[in-house]
């Protein structure tokens, strides 16, 4: 994971420091690319011990249309607490953007159905697109994420806001446009999250994974991450570990946790850090 320690590496040298929403404040830099070739094993980022299990559960959690954290509770992931009401709703983020957005007529788009349809139909596309970003139920300013959830708004805006699929040669990648990126904590979630939902794309399409680009607007560390990230950037990465995947599987909504086998992950200790809300 040289591309992520490269990133860490960039904006502790180039990032201006720059206040923010929660009042954290951040070192950050506007525009940045990472990009993993699947075929190199499965981008998990080494140089802290990652938690692969919440990663997988939210993102079948999307999948399932999913925006109450009844799920990810039931299951042992607290990761998306702080933003939640008291009856556990966020709101219409992720999940409902992916598989039920409105439309003005009252009818719903699932554009994760139709993107894996499209890939199957119609694979020289360049309109295999999926975005989050819906203007029309972004929280309010001045709200607290709770107050937008219980007016219908959502808890907090998307940060990985859009992505976009590629096929060339039998090979599918994919690249996400980030808006935000919390460097420490949230983008090594992020880049696990979208490797793995490329190799689960591929897979139900019949395709080999190819790239997975990470683009982002403002990548930021934290300024009580700065020592997290000097410790991690002391220790030298390890190899990548296999992702494997129940072969059975191929439909994208079919996917259990069990399906999923992360082989040969070596990494050194966790690294704790506080969340910024
Ligand atoms: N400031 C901030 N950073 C984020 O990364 C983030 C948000 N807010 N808000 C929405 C989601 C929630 N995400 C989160 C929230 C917490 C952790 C976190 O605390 N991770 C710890 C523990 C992991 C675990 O419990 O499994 C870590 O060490 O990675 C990670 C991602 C990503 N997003
Ligand atoms: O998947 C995610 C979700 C969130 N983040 C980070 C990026 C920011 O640090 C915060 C969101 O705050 P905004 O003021 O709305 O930008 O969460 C992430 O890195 N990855």
């Amino acid at each position: 994971m040289k591309q992520y320690l490269e990133l860490m590496a960039h904006v502790l040298e180039n990032g201006t420091v720059k206040e923010d929403r929660t009042g954290t404040g951040t070192r950050s830099v506007f525009g940045y690319q990472m990009r993993f070739d699947l075929a190199d094993g499965f981008p998990l980022v080494t140089t802290k011990k990652c938690h692969l299990r919440s990663i997988i559960h939210e993102l079948l959690w999307f999948l399932k249309g999913d925006t109450n954290i009844g799920y990810l509770k039931e299951n042992g992931v607290s990761i998306w607490d702080g933003w939640a009401t008291e009856t556990g709703d966020l709101g219409p983020v992720y999940g409902a953007q992916w598989r039920s957005w409105q439309t003005p007529t009252g009818g719903s788009v699932d554009q994760i159905a139709e993107l894996i349809e499209q890939i199957k139909q119609n694979p020289d596309s360049r309109r295999l697109l999926v975005s989050a970003w819906n203007p029309a139920v972004l929280p309010k300013a001045g709200l607290s994420p709770q107050e937008n959830a219980e007016q219908g708004l959502q808890a907090l805006p998307p940060c990985h806001t859009m992505f976009q699929f590629y096929v060339a040669d039998g090979k599918l990648s994919c690249q996400l446009y980030q808006r935000s990126a919390d460097i420490f904590l949230g983008v090594p979630f992020n880049i696990a999250s979208y490797a793995l939902f490329t190799l689960m794309v591929a897979q139900v399409c019949g395709l080999e994974p190819g790239e997975f680009i990470h683009t982002f607007g403002d990548a930021h560390l934290y300024s009580n991450h700065l020592e997290q990230a000097q410790l991690q950037l002391s220790r030298e990465p390890l190899p990548l570990p296999q992702m494997k995947i129940n072969p059975e599987v191929k439909d994208i909504f079919s996917f259990q946790f069990e399906d999923f086998e992360l082989v040969n992950y070596q990494a050194h200790p966790h690294i704790k850090a506080p969340v910024a809300i």
